[in-house]
């Protein structure tokens, strides 16, 4: 029979490490629990946050990061419901190690040693919504978040997917610039879902396999700054002008198109999941020293004349290393581009004098 303390010890450990705040309520010697020790030495892999880890998008993102075998940590911090996420993912067989964060009090402890923060936190559209509605509320939540990395994670790689993200990536920026933490390589927003939707429905008018089809997809991530490069499809295709516009279209309201069928229940959050455990995980390869992971995301960039931009970027040992011009466009994307700059100086200009005032 086991010894009755050595057992009080185990189960006390298990407790410690999924729930960090109650480990102080406990022997101190049950404070390096045995998934500590595995994820110090043992398991080899990166750490990870998922800041908003209960909400729609981050419920599913924080299983599929449990299952990627390059996340030795993972660390979910909600303001409400983290410990229950906490407990049901942590049950799944893989070898990520689980701790649950509720509440401001325990975000430092969330962010602690981080090498990759992903951010969902914040509130979705309701039909009859633009992005940039979300900005009074958001604004605020991305701003508290980042000064919380700035602090206590200020290498991580930041992936931002809180809307409107054309706005709150240079409010995180600023953020980390008041700090004296700012790395542009290192704060990256999430526009993969719009590469995911391009490349389904392109998939779709083309008869193939979208797993076969790679668009590239830059300027922001907010109705016409959502701009398909239709003409660097690849595998290199022809399309119709009737065919551009209707993709144009069907790509830049991609996210109104999931509002709207939600009818007030929320934006994308299963294919949003998915686009970013899809960009995380080249991140990650990019942080292992993988050579040639290269995504679309919006980062600083010198591309244009704005400040931020989405493009294809080189993805590696210190995040967005390489960020790639647009390539020859066509006529059709030339005026497109235009427009996308137009709209995206202004929502750049509001997140950061958000910030700066
Ligand atoms: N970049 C993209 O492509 C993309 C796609 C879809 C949704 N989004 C955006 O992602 C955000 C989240 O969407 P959702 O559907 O998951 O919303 P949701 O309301 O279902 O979940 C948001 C979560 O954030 C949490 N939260 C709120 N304030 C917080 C704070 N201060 N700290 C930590 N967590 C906090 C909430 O408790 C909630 O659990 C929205 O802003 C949405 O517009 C972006
Ligand atoms: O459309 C939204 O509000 C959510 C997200 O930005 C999306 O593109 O699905």
């Amino acid at each position: 029979m086991e010894h009755s303390s050595e057992a009080h010890h185990r189960i006390a450990r298990i407790s410690a490490h999924l729930y960090p705040s109650k480990s102080q309520m406990m022997d101190e010697s049950c404070k390096l629990s045995r998934a500590d020790c595995r994820a110090k030495g043992g398991a080899p892999g990166f750490k990870v946050a998922i800041l908003g880890a209960a909400g729609g998008i981050g419920q599913p993102l924080a299983m599929l990061m449990k299952m990627n075998p390059l996340v030795s940590v993972l660390h979910l911090y909600d303001v409400v419901n983290a410990p229950g996420v906490t407990a049901d993912i942590s049950h799944m067989d893989t070898g990520a190690v689980v701790r649950g964060f509720l509440g401001q009090a325990q975000l430092e402890n969330a962010l602690t040693g981080m090498d990759l923060v992903i951010i969902p936190a914040g509130v979705p559209r309701k039909p009859g919504m633009t992005r940039d509605d979300l900005f009074k509320i958001n604004a605020g939540i991305v701003k508290t978040l980042c000064e919380g990395i700035a602090k206590c994670c200020p290498n991580a790689i930041v992936n931002l997917i809180s809307n409107p993200v054309n706005s709150t990536v240079p409010i995180a920026a600023e953020v980390f610039k008041k700090a004296g933490t700012y790395d542009p390589k290192k704060l990256l927003g999430v526009t993969m879902l719009d590469v995911v939707r391009a490349n389904t429905f392109v998939a779709e008018v083309l008869g193939l396999d979208p797993r076969e089809v790679d668009v590239p997809v830059v300027g922001g991530h907010a109705g016409v700054t959502i701009l398909p490069l239709l003409s660097q499809v690849k595998p290199p295709c022809h399309f119709t002008q009737q065919e551009t516009e209707y993709l144009t279209d069907r790509i830049q309201n991609g996210g109104t198109e999931v509002v709207e069928a939600k009818a007030g229940a929320g934006s994308a959050t299963l294919s949003m999941a998915y686009a970013a455990v899809k960009f995380a995980d080249a991140c990650l390869r990019g942080l292992r020293g993988d050579a040639a992971v290269i995504e679309c995301a919006f980062v600083a960039s010198q591309v244009t004349e704005l400040p931020y931009f989405a493009s294809k970027v080189r993805l590696g040992r210190s995040g967005a290393e390489e960020v790639f011009q647009l390539g020859p466009l066509n006529e059709f994307e030339r005026d497109g581009l235009e427009k996308a700059k137009k709209e995206l100086a202004g929502s750049i200009e509001k997140g950061a004098s958000f910030i700066r005032k």
